[in-house]
């Protein structure tokens, strides 16, 4: 018996207490312009479950556990009572920078999208010029390329965007192999790299750490199963993490905020921040970042912005089908 399993609720109790939310963006992201979720009402706190819909029943019933954790099992003490965030700068054009830098109020740090599939190296580094000029140079800016880079490429592009100094490069390639290569030819730059894919995609999420492919590892609650399960990987591992979300709504955020605040020596700011994407949220009171921060706490859902932004019958059923296969998943 795992200690770190919550009891899973049958299923009837899982969907009675389910929002199917449908929550438009303020920016495209992800190639998405609108992010489906489900929340709960459930017993101890509001929770959420919101696997991209792309992601199969093995990998987004791991999301399920988390909704069942943060929402049915108590949650590790808390360290610190708010986490500082960076700002997540969408694949935009460089012009539209200062506009969404806007939107993330105190924040040092800046994760700018670059490697997207429709652009070019120059477009991201004219983005990551654009955040510079406006971050100063005080600014902390990040990138994360999600893979799509090979080797060479990742080495070229790291060159070329490396007098804007960067904090770190997240997931410049897809495999742990190419990781490991990219590091040791890049070393001399001294551009630390981060593994995200390669932990929360992985059968084996320390891997990476052990291969000495990464220096740094981006975690998230909801694909670890949740905020416990994610802590105990991350003890056994000696390299810095950033917690960070996956376009949550304010509830999966507070799942996350809840995980970075039971982080000891929490060395970087988080990608928390990402309900300043969201056009519309689960309650009236999100958690937006202030003087560069969000706050752990539980979220109250609001009835009326749910109702406001219910899914459509097709979209709910899809969910609710989702939710049944993953949930005879975890109860087998
Ligand atoms: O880390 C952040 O600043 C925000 C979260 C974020 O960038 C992501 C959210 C959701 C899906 C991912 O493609 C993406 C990421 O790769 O980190
Ligand atoms: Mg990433």
């Amino acid at each position: 018996m795992d200690p770190l399993a919550a009891p899973v609720p049958d299923i009837e109790e899982l969907l009675d207490s389910a929002h199917v939310v449908s929550l438009p963006l303020a920016t495209r992201f992800r190639g998405i312009t609108v992010r489906e979720a489900v929340v709960f009402d459930a017993p101890l706190r509001a929770t959420e479950f919101s696997p991209f819909a792309e992601y199969d029943d093995a990998e987004a019933s791991t999301w399920l556990r988390a909704a069942i954790d943060f929402g049915w099992a108590e949650q590790p003490a808390v360290l610190r009572g708010r986490i500082p965030v960076n700002a997540t700068v969408p694949a935009v054009s460089a012009d539209d920078v200062p506009a969404i830098l806007a939107r993330f109020p105190g924040c040092r740090t800046a994760k700018v999208k670059v490697a997207e599939p429709s652009q070019t190296r120059d477009d991201d580094v004219a983005r990551v010029r654009a955040v510079r000029d406006v971050m100063g140079p005080e600014g902390r800016i990040r990138v994360d390329a999600n893979g799509g880079w090979n080797v060479d490429e990742a080495e070229h592009t790291i060159h070329e965007l490396a007098p804007f100094d960067l904090e770190y490069v997240e997931q410049p390639c897809a495999s742990v192999e190419e990781l490991g290569e990219l590091r040791a030819r890049i070393r001399w730059m001294g551009v630390p790299i981060a593994a995200d894919e390669s932990v929360r995609k992985a059968a084996d999420p320390l891997a990476v750490a052990r291969a000495g492919a990464a220096d740094v590892l981006v975690v998230k609650a909801q694909p670890l199963g949740g905020v416990r399960r994610a802590l105990a990987i991350l003890e056994q591992t000696g390299l810095p993490v950033v917690i960070s979300s996956a376009l949550d709504t304010s509830v999966g955020l507070a799942m996350g905020a809840r995980l970075a605040a039971a982080v000891p020596g929490l060395a970087f700011d988080c990608g928390l921040g990402t309900a300043a994407l969201l056009a519309a949220d689960v309650t009236d009171d999100p958690l937006l970042p202030v003087e560069g921060a969000i706050p752990v706490r539980d979220v109250a859902l609001s009835p009326e912005l749910m109702s406001r932004h219910v899914a459509d019958a097709e979209r709910t059923a899809w969910w609710h089908e989702r939710i049944r296969r993953c949930h005879h998943l975890l109860a087998r």
